[in-house]
């Protein structure tokens, strides 16, 4: 029980721009956990979750920290079900979530399992491979494109930040070697990625390659800076959301696969209602709402800080007035269906006395050109200018009659005009007599200025302005108030029926819709989700590259039990193995989020992680080498897999020697096919090296399945089938290829026959390439330089004869 107590979790935490990175210690097993950054929203329900899971007695952050990190902490105590937990708080300076600070602090911790002479190079490549850095020189690479770009929050590695400050905390509080000599240092004996349960771990590089997501630049020049958009992508073709926080969800989704069947098949079954032809009407009549909903809390607060335009009361009134709408339409749809049964409860009537509250106060007929006009009866000194200002005209036009009597008879017509803030003037057309200054002065009037010909003049016989007062700027102060309490007042009122839950089940209303669009668009079927560790898809395809290839060949797959959970894919180049691999990777995920699958049938039993080693990331930007990529890659999917994770290989190992890569690739497929059942993830594995099957190095197992794609060839010509069936490909057809991409048919000739010659282990004979006649030509000079050479002679010199005459210039003749 003593241990127990003394058993500690020390969470560093960094929230930043929308992303939550964090990291933990558990002193039981002496082991640091890491969560790749994750969106968060200002709530902090991941983080909150985190706790709940982990529950940390230390908790670490920055003292320089977004708004909603602080009253999250301080409100810790009071928010959480458990009301004893109080866990410490501990803030850092910023400093110590450098990403700097953290790489030289993670360097110089105590990794007992490490051998006390190895290179700090060595060290960081091995880190690499431990926690998720994306590569160990990115550390330092990142802090240097942070320092140039600190406004571009696109690269996030908060959970490496929060590494540093968290080794800091360890080594201050001497956890667990507490009675030991100060040169201990606290030992950190392995790492993990941590993810919440429920969540699935899927990499930055396993969203790019599946193009889950694609950004590209916007090709505009004047949105370089701000503007990316999404490219050919699994997001781009089911975002097809109404209004912007239903794309945002969407993204949250994608972001967060999940494994929690209850809100998956919370999903599924809108999907499916909405996907059937008889409630089409519905659907539209749904989207068309959908896009009259604007960020309700962001308006408020705009509202309320600026002067209100009456097109943020008119989105206000069309954002709440379509919810009401949505709202009745849910309540005639199925109430089975348990989102429609939460919008219909859940929208209370306040929408609606919302609603008509703003139209029973605005005039938006009257309202052009952006002038806020209020409705009569809203307010009663209002209503008594508004009448004024009304008869004002003929008023003015009486004044103007009567000034004109008392002019000089030259000036024929004149007119009051008003301007704001300068009150009432008479304006008369400049007589030709008129030059100086001194001649525009009249009698009873105050000259004021000159303007297009028209000289202005205060009157003093008529006074408006004591008379009138300034009445626009009347109407101004007295509707000011009022167009700024009214928010405030909304703002309380939409507070209080939680406005954030309408708009969150609107956003959710309008991703299902998106996605069942697609879904009845592209022709996909809802897949049956299971806890099981079996995934079998029937007639599956590529979600992108059906889109874009006029012929798709479907193809299925089958990981069972205990069967064949292991896939060796051979192929000739261009066959479709990667296609294949990506294909099965994106239905697994698709079903993650809830959406329907590019499949004839699925059963999909829900996988912890998608791990994945395919074409590798630009090195330069990273700073390691390609083969060094693949392996962080590799070491990620051996380490971190289970056997309810799905992994994706392709092409391992040819980024070397080709017998250490095969090795490498034959010992990593080994490692699995020797686990126990329950341990061995669904791998699929594609490669070129023939040879792993042909030499046999692979051991037997009723794991392994070995697959190829089929090819057909017709005379010379290689044609691709794309049909996956079991055996193994005998060829590369790297020659039918070679000639298809354009290469000189002697070469490639040339290169068929010294590949025979390898492969059969017969001597490769070096192709003279000098003509005939040129050998002839030399064959000549030296019989010749021979038969004029006389042996009998005492002289001759045999030495001096072979090198200056046969050979003059070092042996090239020959
Ligand atoms: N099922 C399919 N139906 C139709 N076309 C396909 C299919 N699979 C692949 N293709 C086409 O074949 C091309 C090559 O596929 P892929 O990149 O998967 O080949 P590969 O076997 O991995 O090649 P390599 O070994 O050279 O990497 C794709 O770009 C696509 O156009």
């Amino acid at each position: 029980e003593e241990e127990e107590d003394s058993l500690l979790v020390l969470l560093s935490v960094l929230y930043q721009h929308g992303q939550l990175g964090l990291c933990f210690y558990d002193s039981k097993d002496s082991s640091l956990h890491y969560m790749l950054d994750a969106s968060d929203s200002q709530e902090l329900h991941l983080l909150d979750k985190v706790l709940q899971e982990i529950h940390p007695h230390v908790i670490i952050t920055s003292a320089k920290q977004e708004h909603c990190m602080t009253s999250f902490l301080q409100q810790l105590g009071e928010l959480r079900s458990n009301p004893d937990y109080k866990p410490e708080i501990v803030t850092y300076p910023y400093v110590d979530f450098d990403l700097n600070v953290s790489k030289q602090r993670l360097l110089s911790a105590h990794l007992p399992f490490l051998p006390a002479s190895i290179s700090e190079r060595e060290k960081l490549a091995y880190l690499s491979s431990c926690i998720s850095f994306d590569s160990p020189l990115m550390v330092s690479w990142l802090s240097k494109y942070f320092q140039i770009h600190k406004s571009r929050p696109c690269v996030t590695v908060n959970h490496l930040r929060a590494v540093g400050a968290l080794l800091k905390c360890l080594d201050r509080r001497r956890v667990g070697v507490e009675l030991e000599d100060s040169s201990v240092g606290v030992p950190i004996l392995q790492f993990h990625a941590y993810t919440l349960k429920g969540i699935i771990c899927i990499d930055h590089d396993t969203y790019s390659v599946l193009q889950i997501f694609k950004s590209e630049l916007h090709p505009s020049v004047y949105k370089l800076h701000s503007g990316e958009k999404e490219g050919l992508s699994l997001y781009g073709i089911l975002n097809r959301c109404r209004c912007k926080f239903g794309s945002k969800l969407l993204r949250q989704w994608f972001l967060r696969p999940t494994r929690d069947l209850t809100v998956l098949h919370r999903r599924q079954e809108v999907i499916r209602f909405f996907a059937s032809p008889q409630n089409s009407d519905a659907l539209s009549t749904l989207q068309s709402l959908l896009r009259n909903i604007s960020n309700i809390p962001m308006l408020l607060r705009r509202m309320s800080l600026s002067r209100t335009k009456v097109s943020n009361w008119q989105s206000l009134y069309k954002t709440v007035y379509s919810a009401v709408c949505i709202r009745d339409k849910a309540r005639h749809l199925p109430q089975s269906v348990q989102l429609f049964r939460d919008i219909s409860e859940g929208f209370s009537d306040d929408l609606s006395y919302i609603a008509s509250l703003i139209s029973r106060i605005v005039d938006f007929e009257a309202s052009i050109a952006e002038r806020f006009t209020i409705r009569d009866n809203v307010h009663p000194a209002i209503d008594e200018k508004k009448r004024r200002m009304m008869g004002l005209s003929d008023f003015l036009t009486d004044v103007a009659r009567r000034e004109l009597e008392q002019l000089d008879a030259r000036i024929t017509s004149c007119c009051v005009i008003y301007i704001p803030l300068i009150g009432f003037l008479l304006s008369l057309p400049r007589l030709p007599s008129m030059v100086e200054k001194e001649d525009f002065e009249i009698q009873g009037l105050d000259f004021m200025f000159l303007s297009e010909d028209r000289l202005h003049y205060r009157s003093q016989r008529t006074e408006l302005d004591s008379l009138l007062g300034d009445l626009h700027c009347d109407i101004r102060v007295t509707i000011l108030p009022i167009n700024c309490v009214y928010p405030q007042a909304l703002k309380s009122l939409s507070t209080t029926i939680t406005i954030s839950k309408v708009l969150d089940l609107i956003a959710e209303l309008d991703c299902l819709m998106a996605m069942s669009m697609a879904s009845q668009e592209y022709g996909y079927t809802s897949p049956k989700l299971t806890h099981e560790r079996r995934i079998t898809v029937t007639r599956g395809r590529h979600p992108l590259l059906e889109l874009c290839s006029p012929v798709f060949v479907p193809n299925s797959f089958q990981s069972l039990d205990s069967q064949g959970r292991v896939k060796v894919i051979t192929g000739p180049n261009s066959s479709g193995k990667s296609i294949y691999l990506k294909q099965v990777g994106l239905i697994v995920f698709m079903a993650l989020i809830g959406s329907d699958v590019p499949a004839k049938e699925a059963e999909i039993g829900l996988v912890d992680g998608i791990y994945t080693r395919m074409q590798s990331r630009e090195s330069v930007s990273v700073g390691l080498s390609t083969f060094m990529i693949d392996l962080n890659q590799m070491a990620q999917a051996l380490n971190n897999s289970t056997g309810n994770s799905l992994v994706l290989i392709d092409e391992f190992g040819k980024g070397t020697n080709t017998v250490d890569g095969l090795s490498l690739l034959a010992a990593s497929i080994s490692h699995w096919l020797k686990k126990a059942a329950v341990d061995v993830p669904h791998v699929l594995v594609a490669t070129n090296f023939h040879s792993l099957l042909q030499l046999g190095l692979l051991p037997s197992s009723g794991f392994l399945s070995l697959l190829t794609l089929e090819t057909a060839v017709d005379g010379d010509e290689l044609v691709f089938l794309y049909q996956l069936k079991e055996g193994i490909c005998q060829s590369s057809y790297a020659a039918n290829i070679a000639t298809l991409a354009g290469l000189a048919p002697s070469l490639v000739q040339r290169g068929v026959e010294v590949s025979e010659l390898y492969r059969t282990g017969k001597p490769i004979k070096q192709i003279d390439t000098a003509s005939t006649d040129k050998q002839a030509k030399r064959c000549r000079f030296v019989v010749e330089k021979f038969l004029s050479l006389h042996l009998d002679d005492a002289d001759v010199d045999l030495q001096r004869f072979m090198k200056e005459e046969v050979l003059p210039s070092g042996g090239e003749l020959l």
